[in-house]
Parts: structure tokens; C-alpha cells; sequence
């Protein structure tokens, strides 16, 4: 089984640079279902697992946990904060931690930036997430569809950088400069959805160099798609129900894109644009007051 690589956060905390992630939606609410896909990760290697109190699923993913055996210390757990307006995110951290059934989680991030009710808001939840680190109950804190006017509002009262932003990222949403400015104030980048380009936005431009690619190197178009994302150092989420695949997906450990290859992919990716249902989906949960949609 091929171990998977980590990346040195800001905080010194180390994350694992592949995940298995619990955001399909078709997923939330079943723990059996839940809890095999969960010890079918672990078991092919995938110890990072991303989870998020609105996904419904923290239950049956802790169950896989406790099922699989494999020492708290060996596993790397994130989970998110929605970030609604006026939430407890104290109590929130502790209801997820009773669901996953562990006593500390590794990553912890605030899940929108938008539902918070305002810019004064928003401060206020990261103010709240900062205070879960200092009890131990969490070891790292970042954010999650965060744009560059979010960070900028949090930095104004933040006494902690978020050690990660988790975007939507694949050759059709590369964000202009976000992933530079995170960098340039060493906040890590996490993709989600880093497939889409060969799921739900499937015909498009980079699809012919991803198959040429995929020959190349003797890996499936996903993995060339994976690997886009690792070459730029940055953490990688995906999931899949297809343990043949998971296993397959290693294989992105094994070779490289050269950068000229990363670049190709990055130039014909800007010919077109999609946005999966992500932020829309949690716009219509907890509203988003940069756009004025409220909920009762
Ligand atoms: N922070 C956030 O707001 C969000 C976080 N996430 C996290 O990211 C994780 C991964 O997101 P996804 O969009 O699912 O990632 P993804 O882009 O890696 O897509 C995974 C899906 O693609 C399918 N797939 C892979 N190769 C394929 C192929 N060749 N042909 C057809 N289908 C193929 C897989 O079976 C799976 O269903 C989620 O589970 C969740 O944990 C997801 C959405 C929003
Ligand atoms: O994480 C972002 C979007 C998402 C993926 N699955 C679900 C399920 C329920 C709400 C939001 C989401």
C-alpha cells in the first residue's frame, strides 16, 4: 500500500496531501453505508477523511474510524463549521466530536464564509473557531470558500492565520490570484471537486490533453486530474465508491507532470468556466449576505 505524502502546514501540523472525502450528497445520512466506505478508505490507505457537520454523515464515518482498528495518532480527521449566522461553534465542535466519536479533530474549518450574517459576523465566527485551538480539542484551524474580500475581513481581527483555505479548484475554476494570495500569507490550499472536469463538466477543452496525458503515463484520465492538483502543492480531496479506483488513484504518486504539461492543462482550462452546486447548495441552507439570499 503506498503511503500517502504530507504537507507542512503553518502551524507545523502536517497534512496528508490526498483525502477521501464525505461531501457526495448522496452519501448523508446513511452510516452503514457510510461506515464501509469509511474503513474501505482507511484500509486502501486513505487516512485523511473530510467530513463536515452539514454532510450529515460525521456518525457512520465515526463508526468506520472505530472499525478499521488503526490508532487515532495514524488517522488525520477534518470536519467544518457551517458558519451560520449567530452559531455556537463551541457547541457545534462538540457535537461533531460526539458523532465522530473522537476527542480531538485535526483540521477544522469554517465551512462558508457567506451564511455569517455580515463582515462583523464573520469575524466573530472565525473569532470562535480561533478559541476551539486553544482547547485542545482542535489542532489546526482554516477556512473553506474563502475569496480573497473573506480573508481580507478576517485578517482585520484574526489573531490566528487559517493554516488552509478548502476551495473548488480543477482547470475550469482556478480562481485568478487566490491560490497566489493564499500563499503569498502561507495559507495552504485544498481542492475539492478537483475531478470536475472530467465528470460534470465533461466536454471541454483540457479533455483531449488528459487522454494523451493518461497514455503517456499509463494512469487513467482521474489520476491525471489529481495529479494537475498535487503538482501545485496542493491537498487533494476526492472520494469515489469504487475501491478499484481508490487503489488506482496511488498510482498519482508514481509519476510526474512535467511542468510544461502543468501549465498546457492550466492555459486550456481558462477557456472555460464551471462552478459545481458546493456554494450553491450551502447558500440555500444558511443564506449568503453577499448576495442577499436570507433564510427564514
Ligand atoms: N468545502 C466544500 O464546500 C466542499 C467540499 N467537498 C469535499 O470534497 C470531496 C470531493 O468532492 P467531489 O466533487 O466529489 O470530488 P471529485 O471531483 O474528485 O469527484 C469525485 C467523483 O468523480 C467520480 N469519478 C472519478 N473519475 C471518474 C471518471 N473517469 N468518470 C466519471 N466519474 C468519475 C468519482 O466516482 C466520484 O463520484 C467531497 O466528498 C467533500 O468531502 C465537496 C464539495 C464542497
Ligand atoms: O461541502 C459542500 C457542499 C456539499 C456537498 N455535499 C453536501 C451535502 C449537504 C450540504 C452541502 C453539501
Amino acid at each position: 500500500m503506498t503511503s500517502i505524502p504530507t504537507l507542512k502546514l503553518n502551524d507545523g501540523n502536517e497534512i496528508p496531501v490526498l483525502a477521501y472525502g464525505f461531501g457526495t450528497a448522496n452519501f448523508a445520512g446513511k452510516d452503514d453505508d457510510i461506515s464501509t466506505k469509511t474503513l474501505m478508505a482507511i484500509k486502501n490507505g486513505y487516512h485523511h477523511l473530510d467530513c463536515a457537520e452539514v454532510y450529515g454523515n460525521e456518525s457512520g464515518v465515526g463508526a468506520g474510524i472505530k472499525a478499521s482498528g488503526v490508532p487515532r495518532e495514524k488517522l488525520f480527521v477534518t470536519t467544518k463549521v457551517n458558519g451560520s449566522k449567530n452559531q455556537d461553534v463551541s457547541a457545534a465542535l462538540d457535537a461533531s466530536l460526539k458523532k465522530l466519536g473522537l476527542d480531538y479533530i485535526d483540521l477544522y474549518l469554517l465551512h462558508v464564509p457567506f451564511s455569517a450574517g455580515s463582515p462583523e459576523g464573520l469575524q466573530d465566527i472565525w473569532r470562535q473557531v480561533e478559541a476551539t485551538k486553544a482547547t485542545g480539542k482542535v489542532k489546526s484551524i482554516g477556512v473553506s470558500n474563502f475569496e480573497q474580500d473573506d480573508l481580507e475581513i478576517i485578517f482585520k481581527t484574526a489573531k490566528i492565520t487559517p493554516a488552509i483555505n478548502q476551495i473548488e479548484y480543477h482547470p475550469y475554476l482556478q480562481h485568478g490570484d487566490l491560490v497566489s494570495f493564499n500563499r503569498k500569507h502561507n495559507i495552504a490550499v485544498a481542492a475539492y471537486s478537483p475531478l470536475a472536469a472530467i465528470t460534470a463538466a465533461r466536454p471541454g477543452p483540457v479533455d483531449e490533453t488528459y487522454a494523451e496525458l493518461a497514455k503517456k503515463y499509463g494512469v487513467t484520465e482521474s489520476e491525471i486530474g489529481l495529479r494537475w492538483c498535487l503538482e501545485q502543492d496542493i491537498v487533494t480531496i476526492t472520494t469515489s465508491s469504487s475501491e478499484k479506483r481508490l487503489q488506482g488513484y496511488t498510482n498519482v504518486f508514481k509519476f510526474q507532470l512535467t511542468p510544461e504539461e502543468v501549465k498546457k492543462i492550466a492555459e486550456l482550462g481558462k477557456q472555460k468556466h464551471y462552478q459545481g452546486v458546493g456554494v450553491a447548495f450551502m447558500t440555500n441552507m444558511f443564506g449568503n449576505y453577499k448576495t442577499g439570499v436570507e433564510v427564514a
